[in-house]
């Protein structure tokens, strides 16, 4: 039970990390405006990304304060950055691989659907459609994706709904019409998720990703991922 639970506590404080490192490692000027996450479902048993959340909405809280010095090389004060963080969460729409990342800023927005994953709500409480990062005027750097298994070649397999597969190829257009760099596709996985290479079938549908976060650290797999993670 201890065991299992310094595993967890572990596992959160390397996913933290990577994404601090992922959000913050850049000059400020370039760094992180906003990320798309899975909101993990404990039934489907998937890396819990309920904490990550939280610790991003409260970044979203005007006034946020970061205290850095690990992040900023030149400096051991204090930056009073103002960082607001957009987060886009996944709501499935239809059965046709069709989903959107839509933007929340409480875990108050979100609902259970008929597969007690939540989902935020179309409409927010002030009755405006809630944006979608499709329609976003700023990029998402940061993609965290859920799946059943995964290999050190970036291979994921999903739930074979299609809709990450989808998404991530919009997004991909989207971000090549835009002019803006790709985000970086990052998986979250147990170790027993990982598996050998060449097990996992992929199709010419099936995006693979840039790095995997696991309880014994960061596997960056692609280029961007060594680069920034
Ligand atoms: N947390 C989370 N949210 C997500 C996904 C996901 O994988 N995880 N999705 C990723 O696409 C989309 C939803 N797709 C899903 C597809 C299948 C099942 C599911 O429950 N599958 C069961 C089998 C159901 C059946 O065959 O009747 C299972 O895998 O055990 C859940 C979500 C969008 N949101
Ligand atoms: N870019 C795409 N355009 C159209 N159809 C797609 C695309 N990507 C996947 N699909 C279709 O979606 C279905 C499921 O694909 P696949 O088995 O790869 O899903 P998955 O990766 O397991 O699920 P997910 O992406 O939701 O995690 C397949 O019929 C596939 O052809």
């Amino acid at each position: 039970m201890f065991g299992a639970a310094a595993t967890v506590e572990k596992f959160e404080l390397e996913l933290a990390d990577a994404l601090l490192d992922c959000m913050f490692k850049r000059d400020n000027s370039e760094s992180s405006k906003g990320l798309c996450a899975y909101l993990s479902c404990e039934t489907l048993r998937e890396v819990d990304t309920s904490r990550i959340i939280a610790e991003v909405l409260k970044m979203s809280d005007a006034g946020y304060k970061v205290y850095t010095c690990a992040y900023c090389p030149f400096s051991n004060q204090e930056l009073d950055m103002q960082i607001k963080k957009s987060l886009y969460v996944p709501r499935v729409e239809d059965k046709n691989s069709h989903m959107r990342m839509l933007k929340i800023s409480t875990i108050n927005d979100l609902v259970a659907n008929s597969m007690n994953i939540l989902e935020p709500s179309p409409i927010d409480a002030a009755q405006n459609a809630r944006e979608d990062v499709m329609l976003a005027n700023q990029p998402v750097d940061l993609l965290l994706l859920p799946g059943l298994a995964f290999d050190r070649q970036g291979r994921r397999l999903g739930r074979g709904g299609g809709y990450y597969d989808v998404f991530l190829k919009k997004y991909e257009e989207l971000a090549n019409l835009r002019k803006w760099k790709q985000p970086l596709r990052v998986a979250l996985a147990y170790s027993v998720q990982i598996l050998e290479e060449n097990v996992i079938p992929m199709s010419p549908t099936d995006i693979p990703v840039d790095a995997l976060v696991t309880a014994n650290g960061v596997i960056a797999i692609s280029s961007s991922a060594r680069e920034r993670l």
